[in-house]
């Protein structure tokens, strides 16, 4: 059964994802709603998409009972507001990232997740990429040996995109673009935690941190890097390291190669032949089927345990 979307803001991502979810089988996916903080601009974006329902209000979105899960497409500091609304409506919620602008904000919507027993993710679509799936299987199989170090490089000049460098909009490099490297290390290291992390860095004349390099020690002598920009272009290029050789992941925010002791193999995009505002955007479908498979899988779990009760129930009334 197809998985009932309802978009939050008429933006540009907002409109990637709209375009991806537009060009999946409607059997798979239904993007039945659209919300802006402007009702034009909320009707112009389901016109565009042949969205159903367009609404002047998240909050009205939110309440839409035709909507399964939300994809929350806001600036930075509009993304918990717009989390928290979704949730205690019963929704389940792919928020874009960065979640929350700090771990405060992340606890308390992971908090409200838990207590309305829905589901919640962070659109950290790169994890989702086939090249990154592929270097999380050379890993498994230990082609480079064991571990020794992760780096992580993402700088864009993003002096034109207002957001990046606005205070009031959380700008700065480490919640645009560090986010890519962090989640990068951390799905490295897996469930290790830094021992000791250390950081040097520039501000930007707005306020918001510009140039960042972040040094982090892994129990067993084992560390990861990086540096982030909105500044700089960076090579843009992850690296892991290990006793029998080096994997490389070129684009690490929505990568299509993968380089293993020197042996490279492409993961080209899907062509759904459709413009996007960002790079690569037609990946952002496997972001969205894990989505899918996470709440059917869900749906089936609770079919299942309730089959199982029902049985239980059945077997016990059975002379
Ligand atoms: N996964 C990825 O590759 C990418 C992720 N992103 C993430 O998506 C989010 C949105 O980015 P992007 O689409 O570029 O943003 P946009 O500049 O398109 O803004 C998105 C929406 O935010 C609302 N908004 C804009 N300005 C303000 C403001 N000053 N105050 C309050 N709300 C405002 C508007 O909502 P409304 O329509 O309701 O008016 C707008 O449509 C960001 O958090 C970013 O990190 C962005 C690009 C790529
Ligand atoms: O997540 C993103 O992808 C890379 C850059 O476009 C950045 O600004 C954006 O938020």
């Amino acid at each position: 059964m197809a998985l009932r979307w309802g978009v939050v803001s008429a933006g540009l991502i907002a409109s990637d994802f709209t375009t991806v979810l537009s060009s999946l089988p409607p059997s798979e996916h239904q993007v039945v709603a659209v919300a802006a903080r402007d009702l034009n601009r909320a009707e112009e974006f389901a016109q565009k998409f042949n969205i159903p329902k367009a609404y002047g209000s998240y909050e009205e979105l939110a309440k839409d009972p035709n909507v399964e899960v939300a994809y929350i497409a806001t600036q930075h500091p509009q993304h918990k507001p717009a989390v928290l609304l979704c949730l205690a409506a019963g929704k389940a919620v792919l928020c874009e990232k960065p979640m929350g602008v700090n771990a405060a904000e992340v606890r308390e919507m992971v908090a409200k997740a838990r207590s309305q027993g829905v589901f919640l993710m962070e659109a950290i679509w790169s994890r989702f990429f086939p090249a990154m799936e592929a270097l999380r299987k050379v890993l498994v199989q230990g082609t480079i040996g064991d571990l020794r170090v992760a780096r992580a490089e993402f700088g864009f000049d993003l002096s034109p995109v207002p957001r990046a460098t606005d205070w009031n909009q959380a700008g700065g490099g480490l919640l645009d673009l560090g986010i890519y490297c962090v989640q990068f290390l951390s799905m490295i290291f897996g469930a290790q935690k830094p021992e000791k992390i250390s950081a040097v860095g520039r501000i930007h004349e707005t306020g918001v941190d510009d140039t960042v390099s972040v040094l982090l020690q892994y129990p067993g002598g084992v560390h990861g890097s990086f540096t982030c920009s909105i500044s700089s272009n960076l090579p843009n290029t992850a690296y892991v390291n290990g006793t029998k050789g080096m994997a490389q992941i070129q684009k690490l925010w929505a990568p299509t190669e993968l380089v293993v002791n020197g042996e490279r193999k492409e993961f080209p995009p899907p062509v759904l032949g459709k413009e996007y505002n960002f790079v690569n955007g037609s990946c952002m479908l496997y972001e969205a089927n894990h989505v899918r498979e996470c709440l059917r899988k869900g749906e089936e779990g609770q079919r299942a345990t309730l089959g199982l009760h029902l049985r239980g129930l059945l077997c016990s009334s059975l002379p």
